[in-house]
């Protein structure tokens, strides 16, 4: 038996992510971390009081995500096996590294703000992301191609996510509930990550990867997947190439699945907020079992779980 932690990426932030985590006394040198990151304001005031937009701004939805992945980590880490797949989608790719203990949780904290901070200054104004089901690839590379758009994440069962100009995602958007689309939404998300617009948010993180210590490989009985193609991070200078590259290349996360199941995957656990990640791998390996934090009530049902495959 091989467990999967997924990390997530932004678009589901919510009041309640931290109710199992905010507690957790090993997690609070994190809480304290972000807080510094978020001007001295405390991650769990923010999700209580603020709305769901500035919840969804680029910097801060980056960091909460992240510091999800994290807390619940060390939340979590007496009944985390040491045998493991670990990978993230979007920037929880970065969270990823944290987890797999790659990088430092403090040193992949600062990171993310850093990255989101290269992602805003590179990215023009009212770009964002479209999430479409049921059109083949074919159909809609043809459909960014003519308005100036690109697939950032390609997800399994032919779902996108799209990136672009908010404009040229509406008449995309259009266009594909006119081919009969199965499921057209915006995505809470206000940068087209995973496109070549953000190509100088590549280069300034890249370079900022060069001063933050990184061990490669993982340890032992880890395994951490890239998201531009699936294949185990095991070199720091490759690694960090991709780790850069992906902000502004497409992620090819149905492969990411697919790698963790030939890898021997037979349960997942989403460690962060929302279902997104773990809904997809229920609905595209249907005997593979995947839960998300948010699935439980306490941490003691998220550990009794866990035990399982410890
Ligand atoms: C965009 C989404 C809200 C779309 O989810 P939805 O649930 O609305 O849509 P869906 O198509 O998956 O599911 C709709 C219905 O179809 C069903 N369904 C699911 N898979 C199916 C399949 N393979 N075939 C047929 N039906 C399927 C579902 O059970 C659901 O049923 P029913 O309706 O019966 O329930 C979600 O994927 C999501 O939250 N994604 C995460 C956000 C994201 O992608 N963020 C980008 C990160 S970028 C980032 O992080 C930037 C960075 O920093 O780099």
């Amino acid at each position: 038996m091989t467990l999967t932690i997924l990390c997530s990426g932004q678009g589901r932030q919510h009041s309640g992510m931290f109710a199992l985590t905010g507690d957790v006394p090993e997690a609070q040198a994190l809480f304290a971390r972000a807080a510094a990151l978020l001007g001295g304001r405390d991650p769990r005031d923010i999700v209580l009081t603020e709305n769901s937009e500035a919840l969804h701004h680029n910097r801060i939805g980056q960091i909460l995500c992240s510091l999800q992945s994290l807390a619940a980590t060390v939340a979590l880490r007496d009944v985390i096996p040491d045998r493991i797949i670990v990978a993230g989608y979007s920037v929880g790719e970065v969270a990823a590294w944290g987890v797999a203990g790659v990088l430092s949780m403090i040193d992949t904290l600062d990171l993310v703000a850093r990255r989101a901070e290269a992602m805003d200054a590179a990215s023009p104004a009212g770009d964002g992301l479209l999430f479409v089901r049921g059109l083949s690839r074919e159909v809609v590379d043809a459909l960014c191609e003519k308005h100036d758009a690109a697939v950032a994440i390609v997800n399994p069962d032919d779902a996108f996510i799209i990136g672009g100009c908010r404009k040229a995602l509406q008449i995309i958007a259009q266009k594909a509930k006119e081919m009969n689309a199965v499921r057209v939404v915006d995505v809470p998300v206000e940068v087209a990550s995973h496109t070549k617009r953000l190509a100088n948010a590549s280069s300034t993180f890249r370079e900022i990867l060069d001063h933050v210590p990184v061990t490669l490989p993982a340890p032992n009985r880890v395994r951490l997947l890239s998201g531009i193609d699936a294949s185990p991070v095991a070199d720091i200078k490759i690694g960090s190439d991709k780790l850069a590259a992906q902000i502004s290349q497409t992620v090819h996360w149905a492969d990411c699945l697919q790698a963790c199941i030939e890898g021997g995957a037979t349960a997942f656990i989403e460690l962060g907020p929302g279902p997104a990640l773990s809904g997809m791998v229920t609905a595209a390996y249907p005997g593979v079992t995947a839960r998300c934090l948010d699935d439980f009530r306490t941490l003691d049902g998220a550990r009794a779980w866990l035990k399982r495959y410890s």
